[in-house]
């Protein structure tokens, strides 16, 4: 069904959909992909769409125009209800969500407000959000928010910042008087940090720093279910969505914190300045180990991008819980665990294939298959097959190489043989103390265009 519309400069468009997308014809024809319509409206004889531009640029688009009188209002309003329902309700998202959306000012290069108000604001406006807008203030602020949230105000939570902030609120959330249905409250990354590896996780290498492409995903994206971990050190426990980094790879983030004004590249510097001092880690690992060979792991990750599964909530009874899921493991536990033999340069772990544009690390990490990933880089490799394996990072092809093993786990456990060296959680510094992380399957959620992580892989002979 088309109608037509008379623009600012006298010029008739016809819109129309089809399937899955709708053409606005006016001389050329423009086709814009039902997922990326965001609104349409009338006011007396004034029609206004909107839409989410993807061709050399992302951005807000709109066209406006007065009907023409063979439209009548009637019509009108039957076109964009049909519209709307086919881009929303079609689509398995309902109309308006209720955005709390957190923004850091002070991440990355301190530009998330400017963002916010130039490209992102006008998008969730396009889509008839209501919004919630908190700037945060200092740092624990995004805790406090996502502990004190009342849960049946939103839909989502936007949060503009890196993966600090993300850290912070699903801590918060944890401590929220109902943890389980917290932190079922869906999250959508709008990536102005500097570490932004969740939004690359969700949306891609290509749309990953892209803010209108995120800022549609909070608007359109479907609720995906991932796992979290704990991270229990000296009774303290910890949520992380993303990594834990031993040796080498602690060193990349920690040491090089005064290195911010270099953006992503300060990951690879603190890189190859731990490969200067090449020193294994003097650490004691024990892992719950559910399966370590690279073949099956990599099938499993066909399997599940073939069929993504439906989003499943938690059970009413968890929902009302007022506490977090008991952990399965203590620290005594040793029976059925795995000892790592083998001297190792780092250990990382973690949730999600990306931890920045530079390093895909976990690149058959399934968002809900309740385990963790662990690369643990033996030091049977010289410094300049790892400085080449730099250069097949970004595709996450090291996974292939035979001086690294690679193990899905429920959880595992390390105990540092020595007083100094560094461990690093979501990036965050942590004691260098003995700890212990398990994963919990399903126990957050983030929205997602493909209902599973966008990171191709392939695979790679040594
Ligand atoms: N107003 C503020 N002033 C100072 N720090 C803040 C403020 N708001 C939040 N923070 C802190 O900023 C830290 C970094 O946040 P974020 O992840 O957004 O940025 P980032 O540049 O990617 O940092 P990182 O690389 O450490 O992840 C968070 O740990 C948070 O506690």
């Amino acid at each position: 069904m088309s109608i037509r519309v008379r623009g600012p400069n006298g010029k008739l468009s016809s819109l129309s959909y089809q399937n899955d997308s709708l053409q606005i014809t006016n001389g050329s024809t423009t086709t814009v992909p039902l997922r990326q319509v965001l609104g349409a409206k009338r006011a007396s004889r004034s029609f206004e769409l909107s839409y989410l531009r993807r061709n050399k640029t992302t951005g807000l688009e709109t066209l406006t125009g007065i009907l023409p009188d063979e439209v009548t209002d009637h019509v009108a309003d039957a076109w964009i209800e049909t519209l709307l329902h086919m881009a929303y309700e079609g689509m398995g998202v309902s109309r308006q969500r209720r955005l709390k959306v957190v923004i850091n000012p002070h991440g990355g290069t301190k530009k998330a407000v400017g963002i916010f108000k130039k490209s992102v604001e006008p998008i969730f406006l396009a889509a008839e959000c209501t919004l919630d807008i908190v700037h945060t203030t200092r740092p624990g602020h995004a805790y406090d928010i996502g502990k004190d949230l009342s849960l049946t105000d939103y839909d989502a939570i936007a949060i503009l910042s890196g993966d600090g902030l993300v850290h912070e609120i699903l801590n918060g959330l944890a401590h929220n008087l109902h943890p389980i249905k917290a932190l079922a409250t869906p999250l959508a990354p709008i990536p102005t940090g500097t570490g932004n590896g969740l939004s690359l996780n969700i949306l891609g290498f290509d749309d990953g720093f892209d803010v209108c492409v995120a800022a549609l995903n909070a608007v359109k994206g479907l609720p995906m279910k991932v796992d979290l971990c704990s991270v229990t050190q000296n009774g303290k426990r910890t949520i992380s969505f993303m990594s834990q980094a031993m040796g080498l790879m602690a060193d990349l983030d920690i040491g090089t914190e005064h290195l911010r004004w270099m953006g992503e590249a300060r990951f690879s510097y603190g890189f190859l300045r731990g490969l200067i001092k090449m020193k294994p880690s003097p650490l004691r690992i024990l892992i719950k180990e559910y399966e370590s060979d690279k073949e099956k792991m990599f099938e499993a990750l066909q399997q599940r991008k073939k069929n993504p599964p439906a989003a499943t909530k938690p059970a009413d009874a968890d929902l009302e819980s007022t506490q977090l899921p008991t952990l399965k493991y203590t620290l005594d536990d040793e029976e059925g665990w795995t000892v790592v033999q083998e001297p190792l340069l780092y250990l990382f772990a973690g949730k999600g294939p990306y931890v920045g544009r530079d390093y895909m690390s976990f690149p058959v990490s399934l968002p809900d298959d309740g385990l963790l990933d662990i690369v643990l880089q033996t030091t049977n490799v010289s410094r300049v097959e790892l400085l080449r394996n730099q250069s097949a990072a970004p595709k996450g092809l090291v996974y292939w190489h035979p001086s690294v093993r690679y193990v899905k786990a429920h959880a595992y456990r390390v105990k540092p043989l020595a007083s100094k060296g560094a461990l690093a959680v979501d990036g965050e510094i942590f004691p260098f103390e003995e700890f212990q992380v398990e994963a919990h399957s399903k126990l957050g959620c983030f929205l997602s265009p493909f209902g599973y992580y966008a990171a191709p892989f392939e695979r790679h002979t040594y």
